[in-house]
């Protein structure tokens, strides 16, 4: 057996698995797998290249693909789960339409449907005589409609003779005719529906104040069974039968759970037991939200690897991406889509443009989570997390899956606590930590101590802040010092380069602008080369360079065709490059947490990799456009500080380092101008860019360590028992 099926995986994606030369699971892996098998939701907080994303990617591929053979087949459906008609009083799991999810305690109804309504009736009902009450609370805004119906009448309550209905806009209905009655009800309000078997009068309450009679029954349906009805449009409602105390139990009034045995008549109506929970073409199981469209395509891949044995049914998978043909999108959504994978701008528009139906969805996962409400997506999250039932079709609880590098974070714990359920913390080291294939080192850059720059005939472009600022040779004005870090840093990072024959490397820039100034310098160091033979063939990954040149240029990284990836944060996260032995950092990041996560790009999958980064001794004034930038940088040359109403900071760099340090309760080596990388530290064994050479703690080497002691106890074994039989047996 597969060692990835002791752990509940079936043995088709097992195999997938073993073929990617994945023998066994990672430690985040052996703990998450099984937990989102059992239906849990899950915190991940694992280092840079734990396997995270197969962690959440096995277990939803494999939940999937059986829930569609279960509604191929029939089984698993509500139908069959409905087969056992429930004695206890409820909201029937059989009578009501596919999308209204009904929690597993029967007591709150929810459908996430904007264009239809959705509708279910009690799982018993009354009949003959007698005064029933229930009540109706309104968990959170939408349409609905609370009331009574016979079993005979539609789902979508008062649109027909049988049912008697009384909605939130505040007309009853019955018959499809809707008059005034009442007053209007919303989110938090109790709705007291009272039925008089006795009279056939129907009437209601709101929060204990009695609204009239509503309604006064025909003779025909007075003498039927009547059941508790409600229905919704992308609302949620939990009712009280009887088995808690009631809010406002009126006068003469009982409970339904409170009812004549001989007066209750259990619903037998099975409007979804007719058949299994159909698959909507527009609605996928599962929702994966990823920070960038790398990341995005990434993940979208590694679902791909693992189904590779899955045979029928097949699963659908969609990659929800800007810079892709919507109309594209949305021929493949009609189609039939289970699993998307997107990026939060193109998902918003297709979920917001109900191309997208999340009405089937029962897993919602945020990778990278910190990351995405750091880009200001809590309400886009919470708004997609209020539109999926929290009970699937089939009777099953929506899971939600966070996970990142970096989150012990204080806004990801208050969003888990709001949106999670139960959530396990899914946590190997309890705070955000680099990974101990991850060498990493900063290099100081002081341009008071190293005057080269004064000397320097060609150079970086540099991000033009101080272009009226009078700088140059000679000078050691704040401003001067500032622009000579920005040329020396690229020389460092050249030397490094050459220093340690880096032929492939990741290096991070703090803007889009730094990143095509070091292409256009590091392109004009190589022009002239045989391409093959270029030491400084690069390609830039940012914000402003078009999906397909973004796409291309990933690529050809990947692919080795160039030697270095120029970016900015936008591939800081998730992006896994096998094998990548370096990274620099010419810049520190802004956010102290995306540290971890550039150096992270190396040290991935127990290789080892080298992350250098630069630091500056010296204030350096940087770019920074907010929201008060009109043009967010594009042509802006307003290079006044932020205070003074410009689009400039002073950056202070040695304390983002110590604020990197403190965060990860660590001191980073720091290395000299000469970037030497201490061997001894690194135990001089180290091979970037391969697997890890184990030391002298490991198994092999503990067991020839072992070996002379156990020789020794072994002689002293044989003399002690030599010993023995001689006195005993007085042998000679
Ligand atoms: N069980 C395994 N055995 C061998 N390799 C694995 C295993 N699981 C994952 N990997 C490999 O490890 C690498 C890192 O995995 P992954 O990208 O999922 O890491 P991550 O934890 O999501 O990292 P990050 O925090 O940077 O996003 C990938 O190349 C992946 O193929």
């Amino acid at each position: 057996m597969a060692a990835f099926e002791e752990f509940g995986v079936l043995p088709e994606i097992g195999k997938a698995v073993e073929e990617m030369e994945w023998m066994l699971p990672t430690d985040v892996q052996s703990e998450a797998i099984p937990l989102i098998l059992g239906g849990g939701d899950v915190l991940m907080a694992a280092e840079t290249g734990s396997g995270k994303t197969g962690a959440f990617c096995l277990p939803i591929l494999q939940i999937v693909w059986e829930t569609l053979k279960d509604m191929e087949s029939g089984k698993g459906s509500s139908a069959e789960q409905g087969t056992k008609v429930s004695t206890s009083w409820e909201l029937s799991k059989n009578d009501r339409t596919p999308a209204m999810a009904i929690s597993p305690d029967g007591l709150t109804c929810q459908a996430r449907e904007f264009k239809d309504w959705h509708g279910v009736r009690g799982s018993k009902g009354v009949c003959n005589s007698g005064k029933y009450y229930y009540e109706a609370k309104i968990v959170d805004e939408g349409l609905c409609r609370v009331g009574w119906s016979t079993g005979q009448a539609a789902l979508d309550l008062g649109t027909d003779k049988f049912g008697f209905g009384f909605g939130g806009t505040g007309k009853k209905s019955n018959n499809k005719q809707f008059d005034s009655y009442g007053e209007a009800f919303g989110k938090n309000d109790v709705i007291g529906c009272m039925l008089d078997l006795d009279t056939g009068r129907v009437a209601f309450s709101k929060n204990g104040l009695d609204l009239g009679t509503a309604f006064q029954l025909p003779h025909q349906v007075q003498r039927t069974t009547l059941f508790p009805a409600i229905c919704v449009k992308n609302a949620e409602i939990s009712v009280n039968f009887g088995t808690k105390p009631m809010a406002y139990l009126p006068k003469g009034y009982k409970m339904l759970t409170e009812a004549d045995a001989t007066f209750v008549k259990t619903n037998e109506n099975s409007a979804v037991a007719q058949g299994p929970v159909k698959k909507i073409n527009n609605a996928p199981q599962a929702i994966i939200i990823e920070p960038s469209r790398e990341l995005a395509e990434q993940t979208y891949q590694q679902i791909q690897k693992f189904q590779k044995y899955l045979e029928k049914p097949v699963v659908r998978q969609l990659l929800v991406i800007g810079g892709v043909n919507i109309k594209e999108q949305m021929s493949v959504i009609e189609e039939g889509v289970d699993i998307v994978v997107g990026t939060p701008g193109r998902l918003e528009d297709m979920i917001g443009g109900n191309y997208i139906s999340l009405s089937q969805c029962r897993f919602f996962v945020l990778d990278e989570a910190d990351g995405l409400l750091k880009q200001g997506l809590k309400n886009f999250i919470t708004n997609i997390h209020n539109k999926i039932p929290k009970f699937t079709p089939d009777g099953k609880r929506m899971q939600m899956i966070v996970c990142s590098a970096t989150l012990h974070d204080f806004d990801v714990k208050k969003l888990s606590e709001t949106l999670m359920h139960f959530p396990t913390w899914v946590d190997l080291k309890g705070e955000d930590s680099v990974p101990e294939t991850v060498h990493h080192v900063v290099v100081k850059v002081d341009p008071q101590e190293d005057v080269s720059w004064e000397r320097l005939t060609k150079h970086v472009q540099t991000d033009g802040v101080h272009s009226a600022d009078g700088v140059g040779p000679g000078k050691r004005s704040a401003e001067t010092l500032s622009e000579a870090v920005k040329m020396l840093k690229v020389e460092y990072a050249i030397r490094s380069i050459k220093k340690h024959n880096i032929d492939r490397a990741i290096i991070f820039c703090r803007t889009k602008l730094d990143c095509d100034n070091l292409e256009r310098y590091l392109k004009s160091l190589s022009r002239g080369c045989n391409p093959r033979d270029n030491p400084f063939s690069c390609v830039c990954l940012h914000g402003d360079r078009k999906p397909q040149e973004r796409k291309s240029n990933y690529e050809s990284f990947k692919q080795g065709h160039v030697k270095f990836l120029i970016c900015t944060d936008v591939a800081a996260r998730g992006l896994d490059i096998g094998g990548l032995p370096f990274m620099l950092n010419i810049t520190l990041p802004d956010d102290k947490t995306n540290y971890v996560h550039r150096i992270g790009r190396v040290g991935r999958a127990d290789r080892m990799g080298l992350a250098i980064s630069f630091v500056s001794t010296v204030p350096e004034k940087v770019w920074y456009h907010g929201e008060w930038c009109s043009s967010r940088g594009r042509n802006c040359y307003n290079t006044n500080t932020t205070d003074r109403g410009g689009c400039c900071v002073w950056f202070n760099e040695p304390q983002y380092l110590a604020d990197i340090e403190e965060h990860l309760k660590i001191t980073i080596d720091q290395v000299g101008a000469e970037v030497e990388i201490p061997r001894n530290e690194f135990d001089g064994k180290v091979s970037y860019g391969q697997k890890r050479v184990q030391s002298g703690t490991n198994y092999k080497d503990h067991v020839a360590q072992m070996v002379p002691a156990v020789n020794e106890l072994s002689k002293m074994e044989s003399t002690a028992q030599l010993t023995y039989l001689r006195r005993h047996f007085k042998l000679a």
